[in-house]
């Protein structure tokens, strides 16, 4: 009867997947896994989430719960800025805007009629020399004239590395900051950031989300050092304090989530599956958790007394506790098939147990 129950076979995965008892170095990783999910690290996630999640009032207008926009998508990459555009209409904001290439674009409008898509990033090779001070100009101002209208903007997601669309995201970024708008920074957006990181060091609302990669580099540029899995929280602290001034998501096995002044952990059980997208509907939710946790002001619930009141880091936990939830769900029925488009689908299951819509 034990074999057949979901912790055992949960408990059999997580043995599998640290290689068996009896080597050292598995031991220590073992032993950290269970530093992560102790008391004092480990976040009140789905309490944070509800806290900040605003109730369905039918006194509210349209644009109120949210209007995002992904800053990505481009020849090669129309999945990333989709996953994360969608799952933020998914999860509730009210508009979702995508800022990408133009061919691109009708890729991307062609997955969803609910997206609202603007062509106008460039790479280099459909620009002449001569032209590129004109067309930076020009899609900085097609960029600008939304700008003030967001929320929360997602800057990476398959937006490639073209050094001059990314000359042109380094203008977006600057511009978005004077607005004072928050930023999630993911894919080829820390790409860009890791060698220019004034763009985003001491602005609050600026919230990095690096998977085992772009970790890696931020750490080596940083920190000049490598990463130390033996310490992440300490590491990951260090990386933020001299970053300074901003949120850093760090996503793995747990969800480390650092703000300069503390760390939080997210290790609420997801999935073993790894396909490609999983991070995009993390930027995607968490931008939208942000734009909540910010219009709520300071979480003053009682039960949250000991949490973090930050709306950035309440934003990182909220996000990474949803879609965790929703790749266990996924996982459950699709099991090794389980794909990006699945754990879409289970967003609303994630939301509902946690903060249902009644
Ligand atoms: N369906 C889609 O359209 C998807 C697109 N994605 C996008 O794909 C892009 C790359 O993301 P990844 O998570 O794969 O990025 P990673 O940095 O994890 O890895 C990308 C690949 O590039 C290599 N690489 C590492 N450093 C490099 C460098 N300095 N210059 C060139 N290549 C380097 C790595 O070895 C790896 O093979 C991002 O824009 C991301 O958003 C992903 O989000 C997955 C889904
Ligand atoms: N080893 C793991 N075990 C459990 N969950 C994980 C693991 N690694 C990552 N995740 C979860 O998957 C989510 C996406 O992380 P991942 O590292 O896949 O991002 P990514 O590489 O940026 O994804 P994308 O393909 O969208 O670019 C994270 O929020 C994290 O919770
Ligand atoms: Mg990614």
């Amino acid at each position: 009867m034990l074999a057949s129950s979901a912790v055992f076979r949960r408990q059999q995965f997580l043995i599998r997947s640290l290689g068996g008892f009896g080597d050292c170095a598995h031991q220590n990783r073992r032993q950290q896994i269970k530093a992560m999910s102790g008391t004092s690290m480990e976040a009140d996630a789905e309490n944070i989430l509800r806290a900040i999640t605003p109730s369905l009032d039918p006194k509210r207008y349209k644009g109120q719960a949210g209007k995002i926009a992904v800053i990505g998508g481009c020849r090669e990459y129309t999945g990333a800025p989709y996953f994360a555009a969608i799952s933020a209409l998914k999860i509730g904001a009210d508009l979702s805007h995508v800022f990408c290439t133009k061919d691109a674009a009708p890729v991307i409008k062609s997955y969803s009629p609910e997206l609202i898509v603007h062509p106008v990033l460039e790479e280099s090779y459909s620009v002449r020399d001569e032209e590129k001070k004109f067309t930076a100009e020009r899609v900085l101002a097609e960029v600008d004239k939304w700008l003030e209208r967001f929320d929360c903007l997602v800057i990476g997601p398959g937006l490639g590395r073209d050094p001059f669309l990314l000359e042109c995201v380094s203008e977006i970024i600057k511009h978005a900051r004077q607005t004072n708008i928050p930023m999630i920074i993911d894919g080829d957006g820390l790409f860009l950031i890791t060698d220019n990181l004034h763009l985003v060091s001491n602005y609050p609302l600026a919230v990095l989300t690096p998977n085992v990669n772009e970790y890696k580099r931020l750490v080596k540029n940083v920190l000049l050092a490598e990463v130390d899995e033996q310490d992440a929280p300490n590491q990951l602290l260090s990386l933020a304090k001299r970053i300074g001034g901003l949120t850093i998501l760090r996503k793995g096995r747990a969800d480390l989530i650092c703000d300069g002044e503390t760390v939080k952990s997210v290790s609420i059980y997801g999935s073993p599956r790894r396909c490609g997208g999983q991070g995009d509907i993390l930027s995607g939710s968490v931008a939208v958790f942000v734009s909540w946790a910010r219009q709520q002001g300071l979480v003053t619930d009682g039960n949250l007394a000991t949490s973090p009141k930050n709306p950035t880091v309440l934003g990182c936990i909220a996000g990474s506790a949803l879609l965790r939830k929703a790749a266990s769900l996924a996982f459950e029925n699709k099991k090794r098939s389980t794909l990006t488009t699945d754990i879409i689908e289970f967003l609303w299951r994630s939301l509902e147990d946690i903060s249902p819509a009644h």
